[in-house]
């Protein structure tokens, strides 16, 4: 098993060296070169097993055997021991063909813990077996950025700087990352967006001296392992509704496109997925895009879920390498259009096979709202604004025939505002958060300008083993 470049100018690595180097070093993200694949027969075999058994077997085919596999099964149980339900990611009924499924039972309440958790014991793994450190570099819109802290907290071998954009994140969110006590961990408020952030780390992983000398890695979505992990939980979500025997369809609420690339990933693996629904919120790029075939920036504003206030997506550059049947030319041009002129059209090829996978819907901020308001009427249950955008866009798109799955990305106490205002009930966090307001804030406040952003790097990393 070794991963390509949807660039194709980087040469190929092995799952460890794709795992620690993050973004390929010219700018593509890492795919797998083959598509691991589970026949009808080993996904029916999978019925019954729990959570961590369908990850070891879903998960370790991507790994080319470079772990041992007893200590890749470890790893698995610690990470998901973290977790408060004993399903991992459990599914809630909330009408005849309609399920919720719950990813945020991890220590963050998002559904960044379940890839995270892995993914640092992955990375302390592969470190400690070179006799090696990396300076971790990310950036957030609100739940990577508090997911990684947790997951990297005082390990030994990663220094961890998280930028998330000033001002425009819940205040639970802010809180998750810039009270830890851990010194490893540096939370960066950047005086910008989340597109902002996204490019500086970009640029970061881009300029090669700093790279190499600061051994930079990534956490984001852009790192390979993150949505291996998190495919997963698209097995077990469609195993417990009778697959491979029945088609089942979920719904993503949707920004930097890892989490539905995820999905798209397991029906490459063979798990028979009926339709992925992209849901967008306000900031609407990948519902515009599969409609008229056009990427196209148009600037970006502040809704009540703000980690999908995105409009660079990051993982669609992969969903585009699939599409154009991985040829990498064409996307080199998609992303040199992008940076040029804020924008790339997709042929008429590959936007149907696109077309063919998926659909897209938006919902707007009154919407959102509403259905937050309505679902607790009708069903007793709250939604945080994230899984409200994906409920509302599910409905347009169930059908009486097979499940509709739509993934629950957030707990609701982490938009207290925005869930009191929609529903009249404030959210409480879970007693283990019960201080967090009143932990004391420890973070710093950098313009939006590499140079300040790779100077604080710098000087704040810890170099020696
Ligand atoms: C709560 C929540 N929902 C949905 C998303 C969108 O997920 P993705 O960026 O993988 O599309 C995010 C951020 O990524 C998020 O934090
Ligand atoms: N919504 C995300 C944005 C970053 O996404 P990632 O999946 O690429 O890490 C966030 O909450 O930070």
């Amino acid at each position: 098993m070794d991963y390509i470049s949807t660039r194709g100018e980087a040469k190929s690595l092995g799952f460890c060296d794709a795992l620690l180097a993050g973004l390929a070093r010219d700018g593509g993200l890492y795919v797998p070169r083959k598509w691991p694949h589970l026949t009808k027969k080993e996904i029916r075999a999978l019925r019954g097993k729990s959570y961590q058994d369908i990850a070891f077997e879903v998960l370790y085919r991507f790994t080319g055997g470079e772990i041992e596999a007893g200590v890749f099964r470890a790893m698995i149980d610690e990470a998901y021991a973290t977790f408060r339900h004993p399903a991992v990611a459990p599914l809630v009924q909330t009408g005849p063909n309609s399920f919720i499924l719950e990813l945020f039972h991890g220590t963050t309440l998002a559904f960044k813990d379940v890839a995270m958790q892995l993914l640092a014991r992955l990375m302390d793994h592969a470190l400690a077996q070179r006799g090696e450190r990396a300076t971790i570099v990310g950036a957030t819109s609100g739940d990577t950025g508090g997911a990684a802290i947790d997951a990297f907290a005082g390990r030994a071998r990663t220094d961890v700087f998280i930028l998330f954009p000033h001002e425009k994140v819940s205040p639970v969110q802010q809180r998750q990352m810039t009270t830890s006590k851990a010194e490893n961990v540096h939370a960066i408020a950047v005086k910008g967006n989340f597109d902002d952030c996204q490019n500086l780390v970009k640029a970061m992983f881009n300029d090669i001296d700093f790279r190499d000398r600061l051994k930079i890695s990534g956490v984001n979505s852009i790192n390979w392992a993150r949505i291996m992990a998190q495919v997963v939980y698209y097995f077990t979500a469609a195993i417990s509704l009778g697959s491979p025997d029945r088609k089942v369809s979920f719904t993503v609420p949707t920004g930097n496109f890892g989490d539905i690339f995820a999905g798209y990933v397991a029906k490459k693996m063979g798990l028979p997925i009926d339709k992925l629904v992209i849901a967008t919120n306000e900031n609407d790029i990948l519902a515009r895009t599969l409609k008229t075939g056009r990427y196209e920036m148009k600037g970006v504003s502040a809704t009540t879920s703000p980690s999908m206030d995105i409009q660079i997506s990051s993982n669609f550059e992969r969903l585009l390498f699939e599409a154009y049947d991985r040829d990498d030319s064409a996307i080199r041009a998609a992303m040199e259009s992008l940076k040029q002129s804020g924008g790339f059209e997709i042929k008429p090829a590959a936007l149907k096979a696109i077309r063919k996978e998926f659909r897209a819907g938006r919902a707007s901020e009154k919407q959102v709202a509403a259905t937050i308001r309505d679902t607790l009427a009708e069903t007793g249950y709250l939604l945080d604004p994230h899984t409200a955008v994906g409920v509302f866009v599910a409905q347009k798109f169930e059908k009486p025939s097979s499940p509709m799955v739509t993934l629950s990305t957030a707990h609701p106490a982490k938009f207290p505002a925005a869930v009191k205002s929609a529903s009249g009930i404030d959210p409480a966090l879970p007693a283990w958060l019960a201080d967090l307001m009143d932990r004391e804030e420890r973070f710093d406040v950098l313009e939006a300008e590499l140079k300040a952003v790779e100077t604080f790097v710098d000087e704040h990393a810890r170099r020696e083993n």
